[in-house]
């Protein structure tokens, strides 16, 4: 076992983040040591690289950045039971307290003292990690760290998707980012059609296109709203699901859904945002729900049994793999240049 580590640190307030060496961490009581095989960086990740508004509030550099994660439990801490060396796993995020109101209704996600691995504390983007025992996953051999690493995005994304029912339902997706990608395959997987994907970015419509959308719209040159009445022969879709944060398609979603119909919201809108909530919620009788998180521990499930059913378009989403650390910077311009799907570290 080395005793040094490379790892992404945030180790300034300051946009970027360095590679750097440091001493592989000792798991305390509850806590496991992870060889990591594969981590892929999340919208949050890059928040916390460019230091906008939210990190600056809530990171304390210096501190490992990343929470997406597929690896090897190579040591266990004291008082850890039923989890092993060699142990294939991946981590949720949300450390929940288990004695809040929420947590004591078993709503743990949204206990009300949750703190976030990886940013709340040190995170995955490095050769080891410690992570606590309690949100250890555990994965099958047959899914490969590529994909594992993905699940907790993917677990927004069930939650999103599956909120109602969905089989043989018209589905209509805003925002084809990482999460509106997983959000289409998991929408497939499951029998949705015809599902429908409104997306500015040309870059993105194809990849929504490879990963099965049956229409693709660019809001800011076609009428979103005609165009799904168009292809719903003016009935509208049975199901929104808004994967944007964009207000603008929170109010043409709320247009073109089905009255009687299903609301999933799950992006995240940069402040107050103004609707008519006469007309396009209460006349029209929707179901909204509100998306957050993952279920403990219903979503995993689900998540790894949609992987190993096989039947999860996750190929087109991963758009670039990169063996290490190396090319981080590399890594997160792209992604913020919208050029991405899923990007993934291999450090197998
Ligand atoms: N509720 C929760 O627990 C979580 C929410 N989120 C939120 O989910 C959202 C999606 O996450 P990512 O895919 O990583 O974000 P992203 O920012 O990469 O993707 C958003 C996509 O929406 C597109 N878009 C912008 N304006 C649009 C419009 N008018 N109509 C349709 N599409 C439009 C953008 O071009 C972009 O491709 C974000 O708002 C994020 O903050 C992310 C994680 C957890
Ligand atoms: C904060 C995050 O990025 C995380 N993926 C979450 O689901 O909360
Ligand atoms: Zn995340
Ligand atoms: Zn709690």
């Amino acid at each position: 076992m080395p005793e040094k580590m490379v790892a992404i640190m945030k180790t300034k307030p300051a946009y970027g983040a360095e590679l750097v060496e440091v001493d592989i961490p000792k798991p305390g009581a509850g806590e496991v040591l992870i060889k990591v095989l594969a981590t892929s960086i999340c919208g949050t990740d890059l928040h916390i690289y460019e230091w906008n508004e939210w990190a600056q509030t809530r990171i304390k550099p210096p501190q490992i950045m990343g929470h997406e994660v597929a690896g090897e439990v190579v040591e266990v801490g004291p008082g850890v039971e039923g989890i092993e060396v060699g142990d294939y796993v991946s981590v949720e995020t949300h450390i929940v307290c288990g004695k809040c109101y929420a947590c004591r209704h078993n709503r743990y996600h949204v206990c009300q003292n949750t703190k976030i691995f990886g940013v709340d504390t040190n995170g995955v983007f490095a050769e080891y990690a410690v992570v606590p025992a309690q949100n250890v996953w555990k994965n099958p051999k047959s899914i490969p760290p590529e994909y594992a690493t993905l699940q907790e995005p993917l677990g927004n994304a069930v939650d999103t998707v599956l909120a109602g029912p969905i089989a043989g339902k018209s589905v209509l997706i805003t925002g084809a980012g990482p999460l509106g990608l997983l959000g289409i395959a998991v929408a497939k997987a499951s029998g949705a059609y015809p599902v429908i994907v409104s997306e500015p970015s040309e870059f993105r419509r194809e990849l929504a296109k490879k990963v099965g959308a049956d229409y693709v719209l660019n809001p800011f040159e076609e009428d979103v709203v005609r165009e799904v009445m168009n292809i719903t022969d003016g009935n509208g879709v049975d199901v929104f699901l808004e994967f944007s944060g964009a207000p603008k398609a929170l109010e043409q979603g709320l247009q073109a859904v089905t009255p009687g119909g299903r609301v999933s919201l799950l992006g995240l809108f940069p402040g107050n945002v103004s609707i008519d909530f006469n007309n396009l919620i209460i006349f029209k009788a929707l179901t909204v729900y509100g998306i957050t998180g993952r279920h403990l521990w219903e979503t995993w499930y689900t998540v790894s049994k949609l992987l190993q059913s096989g039947r999860l378009n996750i190929d087109p989403i991963i758009t670039h793999k990169y063996k290490g650390f190396d090319k981080y910077e590399e890594a997160f311009e792209l992604m913020r240049a919208g050029k991405t799907g899923k990007i993934v570290f291999m450090l197998k």
